[in-house]
């Protein structure tokens, strides 16, 4: 076996079974200088891969992956696990082009049983593949790893629900930082608190130390282990939030003490049925600035000094990001306005609502991970008189999509949902880009969806939202933007368009967001003639203007940056259909169906079958 001198020499996992304690925390050092050194390049999520670095060594050090199923939850803190799984010489390449992805990736490492980028989902990856495992006669362990924050996602108390009663054989590694991204707000952490406060932690340091004479973890420190391992079965406790799930548990153990990691989790591997190994770490531990960091600045980095944590990725003048253009109006409308709330599912830090909360503490709410709940409890304000503002990234809200229909949308209630980091997000890859949205809320009745082109008329846009009284969604992208505060703000009428002409128009552009200013510069710049359409509005279209494209005869493109299928080209080609009805439709209109037998909705909508034969026997 090729002996460890620094991270680089790691190929795999097997090569530090027989390594000594003190080897290992050598290890766990050069793994955290490793770690800084190379995120304060590529930049990447440093705080939380500082955090976990010890409970991955001994979880890699007890359990045998790629065997063992290893389940880390959202999986922004794996880095260890990659480096432990001979990964290390990729890391120059970590969220680039072709390079590691910065989450567990199946196609990446066979040690990869599992991918994630979304929170709350390892529960029940790991519930499956004991079922699974079980079902298939097969042998192996299951260990998932899920932070607190994670812990507060609805997915995951729906399978700590079904792990306790189903009772398979797992362990739950619940890595409790005391920090979501920023601070975590649940009642769960609450229940934490309680726990850590009432059990005796579990700290066996001493007597590791007094008792591994050895060096090496030979056959004496085993049956030490062992011995260790019954003194620690012994510490399986009823501990109030787990208990009510009719689980196991074990804690809370110094997260970052490796030899005690070591025993407890020998010992969880032996339990039967399901145990939640409580850990205790520190999001950042060994770089101070992240370890001092209480609202998540270091949670996500760009590249950065690590000599004075100064980022080196400067913003241009006048420049700031579209999640601060959108949150200083909210702010400012709120400033009048003392019925406007702020919602964010946990994201507080990235959606810039912190200043929100500094202002306007009694109006900001902090749901956790719970882009679900946030949604419907918006509805509920808003109904109760308030004007909720929700902001939640575009993948996430993948989550919320029957919220937004069932709730929001049906009930016709006016929340103004900003759906932030829409389009392409680049680096956390295919979990997180925000190209769905479009596609799957134009299908939804009474929502108006809207995306602005710049950051005026974000103001404009966020302004009329809040006037509206719909339910109204105004998505924009990661990065930055020009930005001056607009002197005072207009109504957009919704569902029209804008044209800009550059030159001769020869063609026609319809495009939205960044690009439509993008395309303009750059057709002056090369002196093309174009018809530049800023379809700032995606639900309602804007079909007289549509109308008038179609009347001048120009070739037309539509430049969509999101996915394609269902999204603005998808709306136009639709629209096109009606004027010539070329393929005759028959469908249920855009609105909500209300009760009645099958038969009478069918007549109603126009789609039953004897509807379909006149149809025929009008185009016959
Ligand atoms: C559905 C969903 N919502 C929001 C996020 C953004 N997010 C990523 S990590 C994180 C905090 C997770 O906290 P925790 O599980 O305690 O892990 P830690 O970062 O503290 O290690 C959040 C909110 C996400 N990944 N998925
Ligand atoms: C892991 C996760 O889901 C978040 O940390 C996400 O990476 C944040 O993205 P932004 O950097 O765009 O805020
Ligand atoms: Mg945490």
């Amino acid at each position: 076996m090729r002996k460890i001198s620094q991270v680089y020499d790691i190929e795999s996992p097997s090569q530090i079974k027989d390594m000594s304690i003190d080897e290992l925390t050598q290890l766990c050092s050069d793994i955290r200088t490793f770690l800084i050194e190379s995120i304060s390049k590529t930049g990447g999520h440093l705080s939380s891969n500082l955090g976990i670095v010890e409970v991955t060594v001994a979880m890699h050090y007890v359990f045998d992956s790629p065997k063992d199923k290893m389940i880390f939850d959202v999986g922004h803190q794996c880095y260890t696990h990659k480096l432990l799984t001979g990964r290390s010489t990729q890391f120059a390449t970590l969220r680039k082009k072709g390079g590691l992805s910065g989450y567990q990736k199946r196609s990446e490492s066979k040690y990869d049983c599992w991918e994630a980028g979304h929170s709350s989902t390892s529960l029940s990856a790991a519930l499956g593949y004991a079922i699974a495992r079980d079902l298939m006669h097969d042998d192996y362990q299951v260990v998932a790893v899920i932070g607190d924050g994670s812990l507060t996602g609805g997915m995951a108390l729906e399978a700590l629900n079904d792990i306790g009663s189903k009772q398979k054989k797992m362990v739950i590694i619940f890595n409790d930082n005391n920090m979501s991204i920023s601070k975590n707000y649940s009642g769960v952490e609450k229940r934490i608190t309680d726990i850590r406060a009432s059990h005796l932690y579990i700290d066996l340091k001493h007597d590791v130390k007094n008792n591994l004479k050895s060096n090496k973890l030979g056959t004496n420190v085993l049956n030490t282990l062992s011995h260790f391992r019954d003194k620690i079965k012994d510490e399986v406790i009823d501990a109030p939030l787990f208990k009510e799930f009719n689980l196991d548990y074990m804690g809370p153990v110094d997260g970052h003490d490796i030899a005690s990691l070591i025993k407890v989790f020998q010992a969880a591997k032996e339990h039967d049925g399901p145990i939640v190994v409580h850990v205790l770490t520190q999001k950042g531990k060994g770089y101070k600035f992240a370890e001092q960091d209480k609202v998540g600045k270091w949670h996500g980095v760009s590249p950065f000094d690590v000599a004075t944590g100064k980022s080196l990725c400067l913003l241009p003048p006048n420049e700031i990001s579209w999640s601060q253009v959108i949150s200083n109006t909210v702010m400012d409308l709120a400033e009048k306005d003392k019925s406007i709330v702020a919602i964010t599912p946990a994201m507080a830090q990235g959606s810039k609502l912190l200043e929100f909360q500094k202002r306007y503490p009694d109006r900001f709410f902090d749901c956790g991970i719970a882009e679900q709940h946030a949604v419907t409890m918006a509805c509920a304000m808003a109904l109760g008189g308030l004007k909720p503002f929700v902001s939640i990234y575009s993948s996430f809200l993948q989550r919320a999509y029957d919220q937004v229909n069932h709730d929001m949308a049906r009930m016709n209630v006016p929340i103004v949902l900003g759906i932030d980091r829409c389009g392409l997000v680049g680096d956390d890859g295919e979990t997180h880009q925000g190209v769905f949205d479009i596609a799957m809320l134009r299908s939804i009745p009474n929502l108006v969806l809207s995306q602005p082109k710049d950051a005026q008329e974000a103001q404009n846009m966020i302004y009329t939202a809040f006037a509206s009284k719909k339910p109204f969604c105004v998505r924009y992208p990661r990065g930055n933007v020009r930005y001056a505060k607009n002197k005072s703000y207009s109504l957009i009428p919704i569902g029209t368009w804008e044209k800009f002409v550059v030159g001769t128009p020869t063609q026609i552009v319809i495009t939205y967001g960044p690009d439509v200013d993008h395309v303009i510069n750059k057709a002056r710049e090369n002196q093309i003639g174009l018809l530049v359409v800023n379809a700032r509005f995606f639900k309602p279209i804007d079909e007289v203007m549509m109308k008038d494209l179609l009347k001048l005869n120009l070739p037309i493109t539509v430049y969509e940056t999101d996915i394609k299928k269902g999204g603005l080209s998808s709306a136009i080609l639709e629209y096109m259909n009606t004027l010539d009805e070329k393929i005759h439709v028959l469908a249920i209109g855009d609105h909500y169906v209300c009760h009645g037998s099958i038969r009478s909705l069918r007549i109603q909508e126009g789609i039953s079958t004897e509807c379909l034969f006149e149809e025929l026997e009008k185009n016959g």
